[in-house]
């Protein structure tokens, strides 16, 4: 071994010894407030995004902010494991991006629970079966998720978080596969996702929706005259070949899931609140429910309509505002809104996602 590596190495070593230290230090206190909170909850999105916000800003580098983020989440992960475990819902089973976008907010999974259906997800948690849910919202080619816009008129839980998650699609096979291609196994939404790429290569091929992605790999790992889309993650769980890579139509394709649980959540400094409206059936209302955020300077970064299941061409919107509904400026609006519309639910204010 060189001089010159001996001694990184060494540097190294003792550095590490340094941040154990300052690890359990910072496990120790973790702990301690963990006991102040009784029976209050222990995962607070507000305060964990303030910590990797005030990291970013200080990081120099040479890690990414990528890099800085993850590895603090891992950090508060661990630390509030010390507090309690806490058990999250999403949809399954193993290796969808559902699961990897609860991975990514929670900084791993201690106590993982994978659901058959966005249904079921809510119903765990409704339930007091698991702790906290995690379910597409939307996404930037195929848009909304119809079924988590209609749960969410009728939960009583809050919106406590969002996670933005790059989403990158393969198409996998059995490793004895070749030959005619017969089928391809994917969710609907990434179908429609990879639908040029789809059109291009495999035209004549018949498209199957499942139930979600990691179904697909299940499906096209038992068919030798199958393919599937789905994640890399996948593709190692069900032992699958990758024949392509990032086939996407869009390659800024992005999907959004919401956390939800029973609690609300404090203001972060930088939050975002999500609204339920419907608007009064008389000439003009739906323009009027948009005067009040428009007098007050709220800035509205989401409007998406969807058949209300009350009545046969009524609407109900799902609206996202910037700030918080604790903010005077934003609850002065909201309380005016509230005069003008025929239904107003605050499904949550919750910290803009970091990364
Ligand atoms: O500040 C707290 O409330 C903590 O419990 C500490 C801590 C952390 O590790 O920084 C852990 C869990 C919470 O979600 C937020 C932050």
């Amino acid at each position: 071994m060189s001089d010159i590596l001996k001694n990184c190495r060494d540097q190294i070593d003792a550095i590490d010894e340094q941040l154990l230290k300052l690890i359990n230090a910072r496990a120790a206190l973790a702990r301690e407030i963990g006991a102040l909170k009784g029976e209050g909850p222990i995962y607070r999105p507000e305060r964990e995004a303030q910590v990797l916000r005030r990291l970013l800003e200080k990081n120099t580098g040479p890690l990414s902010a990528e890099a800085v983020t993850s590895i603090f989440r891992s950090v508060m992960s661990n630390c509030r494991a010390l507090e309690r475990e806490l058990a999250v819902a999403f949809l399954g089973p193993q290796g969808t991006f559902s699961e990897e976008a609860a991975n990514k907010q929670f900084g791993g999974l201690s106590s993982p629970k994978p659901c058959i259906s966005i249904d079921e997800v809510f119903r765990m948690v409704e339930s007091g079966g698991a702790d906290y849910a995690v379910v597409p919202v939307e996404n930037s080619t195929e848009g909304a998720v119809g079924r988590t816009l209609d749960l969410l008129t009728t939960t009583s839980l809050h919106i406590c978080g969002e996670i933005t998650l790059p989403v990158h699609h393969c198409l996998l096979r059995r490793q004895d596969g070749n030959g005619e291609i017969r089928r391809v196994y994917s969710h609907a939404q990434s179908l429609g996702q990879c639908h040029e790429w789809l059109n291009l290569n495999l035209g004549g091929v018949e498209r199957v929706s499942t139930g979600s992605n990691a179904q697909a790999a299940e499906l096209a790992a038992q068919d030798p005259f199958a393919v599937a889309i789905a994640s890399k993650r996948a593709a190692e769980i069900f032992d699958l070949t990758i024949l392509a890579e990032n086939i996407e139509d869009d390659p800024k394709n992005v999907t959004r899931f919401l956390v939800l649980s029973p609690h609300e959540v404090e203001p972060s400094g930088k939050d975002k609140t999500s609204l339920l409206l419907a608007a009064k059936n008389v000439p003009g209302a739906v323009v009027s429910l948009l005067a009040p955020l428009a007098q007050h300077g709220v800035d509205m970064t989401k409007f998406e309509s969807r058949p209300s299941k009350l009545g046969i061409w009524e609407y109900v919107f799902f609206v996202d505002i910037e700030g918080h509904y604790q903010d005077p400026r934003i609850a002065k609006a909201l309380y005016e809104l509230e005069q003008c519309a025929s239904l107003l639910k605050v499904l949550g204010s919750y910290p803009v996602a970091v990364i």
